[in-house]
């Protein structure tokens, strides 16, 4: 079915309280907590989105720092809920939120990769199947006995990308992760993109690099202090974005 939804946010809207001041310790701030005493400031992340993101598509999602992207990753990832509003998304879904998030630094890669599988739902049995070809894909067998906390940041993200795109999801999101690599890698990752995506994957993407979104996405959306400005083809978001924040090419 074309343009069939697999992402569909109505009328969405994320507050966070944010205490007023700023507690030096636990202990001071449950004192206050107990006394009714602490202030609290609305902060709102996301409001009022509609968005509707389709099978197959790669969909960018771009705006300045603290315009609400990631919470919006977050909120399809179900890492969190909205404070209103549904969210619904179909299928399998495979996070690529915040490098490194789901890893343990003590442990080494391969307890990694065990550790980071089971959270992304695959089965024991499922993970020893796959580590070859995801230690091939990270390119890291020199290193996969060796703590996390000796690897480079690049090579945490080379394993955390490695990890979640071993088997296909139905939905794959990807924020940032493909800047950390080295350009081998950027472009590695990409082509890996680019067969889920003929395969009929879902690609959600989030990026400061307006070339990769070109690049990659067909359709964008610019989200700006929580507030959705445009959703469209993605030369005409960017051209929005890029007019608003007074940047010429
Ligand atoms: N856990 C939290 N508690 C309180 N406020 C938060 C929390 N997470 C995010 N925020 C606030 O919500 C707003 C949106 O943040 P978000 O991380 O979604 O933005 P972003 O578009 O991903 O930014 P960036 O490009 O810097 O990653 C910001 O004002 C941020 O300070």
């Amino acid at each position: 079915m074309p343009n069939e939804p697999v992402i569909i946010l109505q009328n969405v809207t994320v507050r966070y309280r944010v205490p007023r001041e700023n507690y030096h310790t636990f202990k001071e701030f449950a004192i206050r907590r107990i006394q009714g005493r602490v202030q609290y400031l609305d902060l709102l992340a996301l409001q009022d989105i509609n968005l509707e993101i389709h099978k197959g598509e790669v969909f960018g999602l771009i705006g300045p720092n603290g315009a609400g992207k990631t919470t919006l990753l977050r909120l399809i990832a179900k890492v969190m809920r909205p404070t209103e509003g549904r969210v619904w998304v179909k299928g399998r879904i495979a996070p690529l939120l915040a490098i490194g998030a789901g890893f343990h630094m003590e442990l080494t890669g391969r307890e990694n990769i065990f550790l980071n599988g089971t959270l992304l739902g695959l089965t024991r049995r499922e993970i020893e199947a796959l580590f070859n070809q995801i230690v091939d894909f990270a390119e890291l067998w020199d290193f996969i006995d060796a703590p996390l906390r000796t690897y480079s940041s690049g090579m945490v993200a080379r394993l955390g990308f490695a990890v979640a795109t071993a088997r296909m999801p139905d939905v794959l999101i990807v924020d940032e992760v493909l800047s950390v690599g080295d350009i081998a890698f950027q472009e590695k990752s990409a082509a890996r993109i680019r067969e889920f995506r003929e395969a009929g994957a879902t690609i959600l993407l989030v990026s400061h690099s307006m070339a990769a979104v070109k690049k990659m996405c067909s359709r964008a959306a610019w989200l700006d202090g929580g507030v959705l400005r445009a959703v469209g083809g993605v030369s005409e978001v960017i051209e929005k974005f890029e007019k608003y924040m007074g940047i010429s090419n």
